[in-house]
């Protein structure tokens, strides 16, 4: 399984429009490296920090142009061969009026998924009183195992990835928009989640400033066993891994330490 974490400049100094302009090209040519899993971060078209702009820039997903332009890239414009992107999450206004900060994730076949983030980041600003909060856990099946979804400041909350693990989860899917002041809880987390539920762990960050906010970087490749297998830097890049998705169960098996969980 070939996977891509797209880390991406997501500055202030580069308006939206172009910067998913240029993204749309960038994904574009990941595409054509053989990526099985592309992996796009956290409110990468608005800026995870550019709160006083996000309503500009909220639409219905079905209706988000940058959404619509990544998926004709996916699908080579409907001809296939298609890939499998996590388009990282998107501002998107629900029917009622509500913003969510929500995952969009695709994949052959007409496998659909969406994940409103369920932990709003802000405490009394920002996410938690912009946005509302989502209610439903999210797993997408795959051929590489059960893919389980996570945003930024999920990865402090443990009792969601039990329960993603309750649904199945093989591998964990994280897009984010995690500082650069916090990074090393970020590093640490990203470990935690995967040694504690035996899972990969794919997670994609930011860079840049967004909101004045520098953003950390550090997107990573974390096996089941706890080990980096790759990590990224502070700058845009792509982290290109190949991995044995077999692992998990290996782990697993040689660890045996989930079947012994007393408390649900
Ligand atoms: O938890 C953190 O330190 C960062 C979280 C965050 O930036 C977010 O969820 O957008």
């Amino acid at each position: 399984m070939r996977v891509s974490l797209m880390q991406l400049v997501v500055d202030d100094a580069e308006a939206p429009h172009d910067r998913w302009n240029r993204v749309v090209k960038l994904v574009e040519a990941e595409r054509e490296t053989g990526a099985d899993l592309i992996v796009l971060p956290e409110l990468w078209v608005a800026g995870g920090f550019d709160y006083k702009s996000w309503s500009d820039h909220a639409d219905p997903i079905a209706d988000s142009e940058p959404i619509a332009a990544l998926e004709k890239v996916r699908t080579h414009e409907g001809a296939g061969p298609e890939t499998w992107l996590h388009f990282g999450s998107y501002v998107e206004r629900a029917a009622d009026g509500t913003l969510y900060n929500t995952s969009v994730f695709r994949g052959p076949g007409g496998v659909r998924a969406e994940y409103r983030k369920i932990h709003r980041f802000g405490f009394s600003e920002g996410e938690a009183t912009l946005m509302g909060a989502g209610e439903e856990l999210v797993t997408v099946p795959s051929p590489w195992g059960t893919l389980g979804l996570a945003t930024c400041y999920d990865l402090r909350f443990p009792e969601l990835f039990r329960g993603l693990l309750d649904r199945g989860m093989e591998h964990l899917v994280i897009s984010s928009a995690w500082p650069a002041k916090r990074i090393e809880h970020w590093r640490v987390l990203l470990k935690a989640r995967a040694i504690e539920d035996q899972v990969f762990v794919f997670a994609t960050n930011c860079v840049g400033t967004n909101g004045g906010v520098p953003l950390g970087g550090r997107s990573a490749v974390i096996d089941p066993w706890g080990n980096v297998v790759a990590e990224a830097g502070t700058g845009e890049e792509v982290l290109r891994v190949d991995v044995d998705p077999a692992l998990v169960a290996q782990t697993r098996g040689a660890l045996p330490v989930l079947n012994d969980r007393r408390l649900r």
